[in-house]
């Protein structure tokens, strides 16, 4: 397919986003979280607090819904910019199941896929765990189509725009009084401290998971300091830490860092939910529930920020990762739009980058790739 005018995709034929999965209805809430944590030693009780947050919901997580929600705006973004791509969309833990996409993609011809993740940054749950899921299903599908899975995007200006927008717009929320010395509160998914000690490829210095987090909460935070003219204090913090009790993960959470603030006597904050592309469970929960119920204990006035979700600018980021992506490819000059002190990952996981700490299992899209054939 060749054309003159308009933007072109070659080699790519499909877009793939691939997302965690969540429950859909009560009947699903344990089958999924006895997948989600299989081998991976997650205390009982902790299991069933989870499951309770799923309940409280109607045994139904939000992802689902948000990532068809975003499949369709993504579609009707190519299209609209001249790319008739179809969109797919497949999970690691829950229906639509990858492999079950990728044998639809097969069927409909797709012969070459870019792949987009639902998460922004390095670690090996939020990279080379799907760079294994690919792996796992291009393996188990007969002439699955070829996988390119697009770069971490945590320093796109289409993720940390809309968050500069979405701060300044939970700031104004807040009454006068408040605002002016309201702290903003970024929080995203602990890990274990393991995890995050080797996220990263090894020759960029490693815990690029915290990194990463700190660039994206440091650009945020200027930012919304240059609209206001204020300088508003800023910390990252920590939700939904899961694991055995005694294992160490990153701190502190979101809960203790309130009471922190509430020590120093600040009585207004912002809470951004930088880890996150839209309202997923741990955010309707873990913050804008148990954190925010925290915060009113302790008289703070809070407020949370929104997360990405349908920004158009978000949006748009699928296809402007596709089109760079497809001119890297082509073997054609390429342009990385990129904010913060850091600079574009790489769109290859160099080898050692992100390792799994249950021990090495094949994955693909990185230079340490084995073939699923
Ligand atoms: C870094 C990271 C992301 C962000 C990157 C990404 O988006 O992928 C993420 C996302 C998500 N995590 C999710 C849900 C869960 N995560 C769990 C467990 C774990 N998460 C971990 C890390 C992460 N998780 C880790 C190290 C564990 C321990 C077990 C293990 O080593 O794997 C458990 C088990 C119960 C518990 O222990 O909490 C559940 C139910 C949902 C769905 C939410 C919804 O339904 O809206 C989403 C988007
Ligand atoms: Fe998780």
């Amino acid at each position: 397919m060749t054309s003159t005018d308009g933007p072109d995709a070659t080699p790519y034929d499909a877009l793939l986003l691939l997302s965690f999965g969540g429950p859909e209805q009560p009947e699903d809430v344990v089958p999924f979280l006895e997948r989600v944590t299989r081998g991976r030693g997650i205390p009982r009780e902790r299991l069933e607090e989870v499951g309770q947050h799923y309940f409280l919901f109607g045994g139904r997580s939000p992802i689902n819904d948000q990532n068809r929600a975003l499949m369709a705006a993504i579609r009707e973004d190519l299209v609209g910019n001249g790319l008739d791509l179809p969109v797919y969309w497949g999970n690691r833990n829950w229906h639509p199941f990858l492999a079950d996409t990728l044998r639809q993609m097969r069927d409909d011809g797709v012969r070459r896929a870019a792949v987009l993740t639902t998460s922004a940054y390095s670690s090996y749950s939020s990279c080379r765990q799907y760079r294994e899921d690919l792996f796992d299903a291009a393996a188990e599908v007969e002439g699955a189509p070829e996988l390119d899975k697009l770069r971490p995007f945590f320093n796109h200006p289409g993720f940390v725009e809309p968050v500069v927008d979405a701060t300044l717009t939970a700031l104004a929320e807040l009454p006068d009084g408040a605002r002016e010395s309201a702290e903003l509160v970024f929080v995203t998914h602990s890990i274990p401290e393991v995890m995050a000690e080797t996220s990263g490829p090894p020759t960029r210095g490693r815990r690029a998971y915290e990194r990463q987090h700190r660039a994206v909460a440091d650009e945020v935070a200027q930012r919304v300091r240059q609209e206001t003219g204020r300088r508003h204090r800023h910390d990252l913090v920590y939700c939904s830490r899961s694991g055995a009790p005694t294992t160490p993960w990153l701190e502190p959470d979101v809960n203790e860092h309130l009471e922190a603030l509430a020590r120093r006597a600040v009585t207004s904050a912002v809470l951004v939910p930088v880890g996150f592309v839209s309202d997923h469970m741990e955010v309707v929960y873990d913050l804008d529930t148990e954190a925010m119920a925290t915060a009113k204990e302790l008289g703070i006035e809070a407020v949370r920020a929104d997360t990405p979700g349908l920004d158009p600018r978000f949006v748009a980021m699928a296809r402007d990762l596709l089109l760079e992506r497809a001119h890297a490819e082509r073997g054609e000059p390429v342009v990385r739009p990129t904010v913060t002190e850091l600079p574009p990952w790489p769109d290859r996981c160099p080898p050692g980058c992100c390792p799994n700490p249950r021990g090495d299992r094949p994955a693909l899209c990185g230079d340490d790739e084995e073939s699923p054939a």
